[in-house]
């Protein structure tokens, strides 16, 4: 069993600077807000309606967005912990819910991958989420989020480059994601121990893979949300992300080739999965139109037992 090391650049940052423009107060009005949170916390059904209504998020900057409402009003509006959930639930309640099950076997996809790999660069997985795995990953975070047993955060991750700092919408599924996603989490164990096999093996074997599952974290962007450069290095060895939406612009997945050499951008579409080990940096451009959503499933090798997380931080 290896040690596992000192968190080194993997940077969660807490403080989100002050916006370009200070907002002015907030004047999305907390009777709005109110009644955005009750509408979404109804039916599906009369949820759809509300969230016609719900002004769009045209720039985000710390806890502030520049939001544009139905009327064609544009504003900065501070916003709280349950705005973000309130937006989070607008996304989920819209996203598709595909029942195609269908997608190649992952030992095939894993062949294609490895024929294509280069040593040093992230493996890529084409369509090794089929829709219905895929949709079963948005359910698991509506059901997080309605059954208020995951942790939802904004949070920033890297390192801002330019003026850009970065911010994603973060909901933690660990608790469940396993049972409540069978599809996607049979994909991943089946496709990570493949490719895991073919290319820096750390894990020897499926069971091993199975077993090494830390956590998987349900990412949102919008808005100009974005992930700076930065790698999971002591948080795990190896992690993977899964697109889940399609419809955005911008948003492109980074990494940095372990031989030094230069960025290389990776062109995903809903259902691929790229493999990086976790010493590999990357990061994600910002998101100029619609919403992405992605899957962060980081592996590791530290038994249960030896989990020494707070509860918080695991779920
Ligand atoms: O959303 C992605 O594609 C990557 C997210 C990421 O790198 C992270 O949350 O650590
Ligand atoms: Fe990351």
């Amino acid at each position: 069993m290896l040690q596992l090391q000192q968190t080194r650049r993997y940077s969660v940052l807490a403080a989100a600077p002050p916006p370009i423009a200070a907002p002015p107060p907030n004047t999305w009005s907390p009777e709005q807000r109110a009644a955005d949170l009750v509408a979404a916390t109804a039916s599906r059904a009369t949820s759809a309606a509300s969230v016609a209504t719900a002004p769009v998020v045209l720039l985000t900057q710390g806890d502030a967005s520049f939001v544009e409402h139905a009327d064609g009003r544009k504003e900065w509006v501070q916003r709280a912990e349950d705005d973000w959930r309130a937006t989070l639930r607008g996304y989920l309640n819209k996203a598709a819910m595909d029942d195609d099950d269908a997608s190649e076997d992952p030992t095939t996809i894993v062949k294609q991958a490895l024929k294509d790999w280069r040593e040093g660069h992230a493996v890529v997985l084409r369509r090794l989420l089929s829709p219905k795995a895929v949709a079963e990953v948005h359910a698991c975070a509506r059901d997080c989020l309605d059954g208020g047993w995951g942790t939802i955060r904004r949070r920033s991750v890297g390192l801002p480059d330019g003026s850009v700092f970065p911010q994603q919408t973060h909901a933690r599924l660990s608790k469940h994601f396993r049972e409540r996603c069978p599809r996607a989490w049979a994909a991943l164990w089946r496709g990570i121990a493949g490719v895991d096999w073919g290319t820096w093996p750390r894990f020897s074997g499926d069971a091993a893979v199975r077993g090494a599952f830390k956590q998987a974290d349900y990412l949102l962007y919008q808005g100009g949300d974005s992930v700076g450069w930065h790698d999971h290095y002591g948080e795990s060895l190896l992690f993977c992300v899964v697109l889940l939406s399609g419809d955005f612009e911008g948003g492109d997945f980074s990494y940095k080739p372990l031989d030094g050499g230069g960025a290389v951008d990776v062109e995903l579409a809903a259902g691929d999965v790229v493999v990086c080990p976790s010493e590999m940096e990357h990061r994600v451009g910002a998101v100029s139109r619609g919403t992405r959503a992605s899957l962060n499933v980081d592996f590791w090798d530290v038994d249960a037992a030896a989990d020494r997380r707070s509860a918080f931080d695991r779920y």
